[in-house]
């Protein structure tokens, strides 16, 4: 009996779906393992009614999917933005299920999210959705059940007032039910910067993998948020230089290399965190989008999904493509790019963030925090080892990191559900 695929209008689920369902053949899995990893386990929805500033109600969607909890409690951030939906949350959840597999850590994947647009809510309005979608999403949330974290928009501030929350519905405190929390609330020193550190490590292997060193090289990055900015930072600290940044307000491009210690700086006293009106000897000010065509060593897409696609993907100049964000290229502008470029997919590049994450969950339920040294030290040989097993089997067997990834990745949580048996 062949396998029935799945499909799904909505690109990102769609292009998950084909990517699972390309490996799972190429591996050989057996249909009925095919079919419990091509759905999530469980897939929350909820309202989220608040009480705006002008004293109307408004109501919210939010979600929660929880892809695989086969190697352990579902992990993943949470969302918030305007195109947020179910299937979204779902595919993201399932990249989240292969990230955790492939980091080796004990986790499966899971993400959630509000459909809302945090530019338009004033922060009192932000905190009642963020209370309200926690307590509508607590019978699903526990240190050893599900384990959310920040993703884009959302950030320590959020994961405080979810952690408040459940802590004050359950009479106790709950630290370990969120990661991603400010140091001082049982946060870990180091995460912040986490996933954008990791990001920039794997620019640094890739080099090294290709005879190149990361110190004289010079990178784009798109997307000035948690990712991009520590990305961007730790390039720099690397002696790379980084060339063009960009937000929502547009791309800011400075051949000789931009001062990103200033732009961050300018970016976190910005009332919304934007770079709009950001200045430099030698900046030259362009479309967002176009910052991804200039010529680079390395572009690291660390904004949103679908960045590089069938209409642009030719068009791309860097030579090396490290995928900060979560789904940045899409099947289609894979195959557009240029044949030469090589490209560090999504859950391995961007991982840092999800064992960063780990470390302050073993952190909270100890009871007992290290130091930023020690948690960076096992953050990045961590990152740099993972980075080396795949290139190592993508060159073994012939294939690119991404399908790489998958078969390692896949493979870990099928074997996981053979040994603990289907009916879980
Ligand atoms: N935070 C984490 O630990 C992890 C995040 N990721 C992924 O990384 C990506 C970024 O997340 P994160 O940094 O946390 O999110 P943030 O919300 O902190 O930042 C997102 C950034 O992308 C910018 N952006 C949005 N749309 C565009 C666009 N069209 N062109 C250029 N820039 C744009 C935003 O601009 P503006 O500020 O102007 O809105 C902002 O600078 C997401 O795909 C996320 O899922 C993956 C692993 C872990
Ligand atoms: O830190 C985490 O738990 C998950 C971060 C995340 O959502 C991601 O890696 O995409």
């Amino acid at each position: 009996m062949a396998v029935t695929k799945r499909t799904s209008s909505n690109v990102l689920l769609d292009t998950a779906l084909k990517n699972f369902y390309s490996a799972a053949e190429e591996m050989g899995l057996e249909e009925g393992l095919v079919e419990i990893l091509s759905r999530a386990e469980r897939k929350l929805c909820v309202s989220i009614p608040v009480t705006m500033d002008d004293g109307t109600v408004k109501v919210f969607d939010g979600y929660r999917v929880q892809y695989s909890t086969a190697l352990g409690p579902a992990k993943g951030g949470l969302r918030f933005h305007p195109d947020v939906t179910m299937e979204e949350c779902e595919a993201l959840a399932g990249l989240m299920a292969w990230k955790c597999s492939l980091a080796g850590i004990p986790y499966g994947g899971g993400k959630g999210g509000v459909a809302c647009n945090p530019l338009e809510l004033s922060p009192a309005e932000k905190e009642r959705i963020t209370r309200t979608f926690a307590a509508r999403i607590e019978p699903l949330v526990g240190a050893w059940t599900d384990v959310p974290a920040p993703d884009v928009n959302t950030g320590g501030q959020e994961m405080v007032w979810l952690m408040d929350t459940i802590s004050k519905m359950r009479g106790r405190l709950e630290p370990a039910i969120f990661t991603g929390k400010p140091i001082s609330l049982w946060g870990s020193k180091g995460r912040t910067q986490a996933t954008g550190r990791g990001v920039a490590t794997c620019v640094r292997e890739l080099l090294k993998a290709a005879g190149k060193d990361v110190k004289g090289s010079s990178a784009i990055v798109q997307g000035f948020g948690n990712v991009g900015t520590y990305c961007a930072l730790t390039l720099v600290e690397m002696g790379a230089k980084v060339v063009a940044i960009s937000d929502i307000t547009g791309g800011y491009y400075c051949p000789d290399g931009l001062d990103i210690q200033k732009a961050f700086e300018y970016v976190t006293n910005h009332p919304k965190h934007l770079l709009d009106g950001y200045a430099q000897p030698g900046l030259q000010k362009m479309a967002g989008e176009d910052i991804l065509y200039l010529a680079a060593d390395v572009l690291c897409p660390c904004a949103l999904e679908g960045a590089i696609n069938g209409k642009n993907g030719a068009k791309i100049q860097a030579k090396f493509i490290v995928e900060g964000a979560n789904g940045p290229i899409t099947p289609e502008g894979d195959a557009a790019l240029p044949k030469d470029i090589l490209v560090v997919p999504d859950f391995l590049a961007n991982s840092g963030g999800v064992v960063g994450s780990y470390f302050e969950w073993v952190q909270d339920l100890g009871g007992f925090f290290w130091s930023e040294e020690e948690y960076n030290q096992k953050l990045l040989t961590l990152m740099a080892d993972n980075f080396w097993r795949v290139w190592n089997y993508a060159k073994e067997h012939k294939v690119t990191m991404r399908r790489a990834a998958f078969l390692v990745a896949i493979k870990r949580v099928a074997d996981a559900v053979k040994m603990r048996g289907v009916f879980l």
